[in-house]
């Protein structure tokens, strides 16, 4: 039954502070927890009190909003008037909503979820995997849960097939995005941001770019992990796919990455004319990868000028993957193709790489832009 004639109940927070997104963003609830539940209680009862005397028939929904203390899930109660039910009377039923924010960093695009307050995500794999459907969902290709880390945060995400990935370096850019607009902090702006592969810095700049320190490359093959070596680097090992020998490179950024620029014995590759569609499985389910991979196709214009099309693990072909540009730069220096600085050309546009020599770890600098938001039922 459509949702007209409403009336909403309940304690909308407004904070003031996120723009225009400050509208679903949790401010600071006031009293305790017991205390803002009973009034929200009775406010709940007031309201379909209400509303029931002045809907007195047909034709009237009722709509109340419970709220989860500072997150951004919240559970409706929804009595709809059943015209034609046996008994023409109110039917209860309970929805549960989420808020979010859609962010983008060149193409990769990402369900953003305010979990500042709770320690874990607050809607399941499964409600992921349905908001990331591009038909019958949100659309996007994983969804980031905002959480705290103590006086810092912490970044969890599910891909869009609700698996776990340890990081994502387009997601992460968003990630700072979100942060600087919740804060509507200016730039320059830092921030330590946790994830499954440890500690990330990320600087929002003033040009609006995102620079993030992606720590130190992985390269030991049980590490990766990777069967293509029993120990120690994977670099031009041949794995057979499709009936062809492709030459494959290993790096972790924390996630898994198998990089190939071409097969044994053939011409580098023309990343465009792949069919990512029928190869692209075939190498993130190989059994030389126990914990699938993501696969990067390169082709090597310049010294420190790269194109890459992604298979990502757990979300298909992707607009961009920054884990994957980095783990590309490791690969292009590891064979001797490239530098350690390099801008990598993606299907959603450019990703600036610095492999450091200093400190051995990668920075990866590109944009991060808000797209809508909006608020989602999360049952049909
Ligand atoms: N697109 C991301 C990577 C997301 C995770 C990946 N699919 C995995 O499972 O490892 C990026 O920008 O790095």
């Amino acid at each position: 039954m459509a949702l007209q004639n409403q009336l909403l109940i309940g304690n909308r927070r407004a904070t003031s502070g996120f723009g225009d997104c400050s509208s679903f963003l949790p401010g600071k609830p006031s009293g305790t927890r017991a205390q803002r539940l009973a009034t929200r209680r009775s406010l709940l009862l007031w309201g379909a009190r209400a509303n029931l005397d002045a809907s007195g028939g047909f034709g009237t929904d009722l709509f109340t909003e419970t709220r989860a203390a500072g997150g951004g899930v919240k559970t409706e109660n929804r009595l709809e008037n059943v015209f034609g039910s046996f008994d023409g009377g109110m039917v209860k039923e309970s929805k549960r909503t989420l808020e979010f924010v859609k962010y983008q960093g060149i193409g990769n695009d990402f369900i953003m979820v305010n979990n500042l307050d709770f320690s874990e995500p607050i809607i399941t794999a499964a409600e992921a995997v349905r908001l990331c459907d591009r038909h019958l969902g949100i659309g996007g290709d994983g969804v980031i849960f905002v959480m705290r880390d103590g006086e810092d945060y912490q970044m969890r995400i599910y891909n869009s097939d609700g698996s776990e990935p340890e990081m994502c370096g387009n997601g992460i850019r968003c990630f700072a995005k979100y942060l600087a607009d919740l804060e509507q902090a200016s730039a320059p702006r830092s921030y330590k941001v946790l994830t499954l592969a440890g500690h990330m810095i990320l600087e929002l700049r003033e040009d609006g770019q995102v620079c993030v320190d992606m720590g130190p490359p992985i390269l030991e093959a049980p590490q990766i992990p990777t069967k293509l070596a029993p120990q120690g680097e994977v670099v031009k090992a041949p794995l057979d796919v499709d009936g062809k020998t492709w030459l494959m490179t290993c790096v972790s950024m924390g996630n898994p990455h198998a990089i190939t620029f071409g097969q044994e014995g053939g011409e580098g590759l023309n990343v465009d004319a792949l069919p990512l569609e029928q190869i692209g499985p075939l190498f993130e389910h190989h059994e030389v990868f126990p914990a699938r991979t993501n696969t990067e196709f390169v082709e090597v214009f310049s010294r420190n000028h790269l194109k890459m099309r992604v298979w990502e693990r757990g979300a298909g072909a992707t607009q961009a993957c920054g884990t994957g540009a980095c783990a590309v730069v490791v690969a292009a220096v590891k064979e001797g193709r490239a530098e350690r600085r390099c801008t990598v050309d993606l299907p959603g546009g450019p990703l600036e790489i610095e492999w450091r020599e200093s400190d051995n770890h990668i920075y990866m600098t590109g944009p991060a832009k808000r797209v809508f938001q909006g608020t989602v039922v999360l049952e049909n």
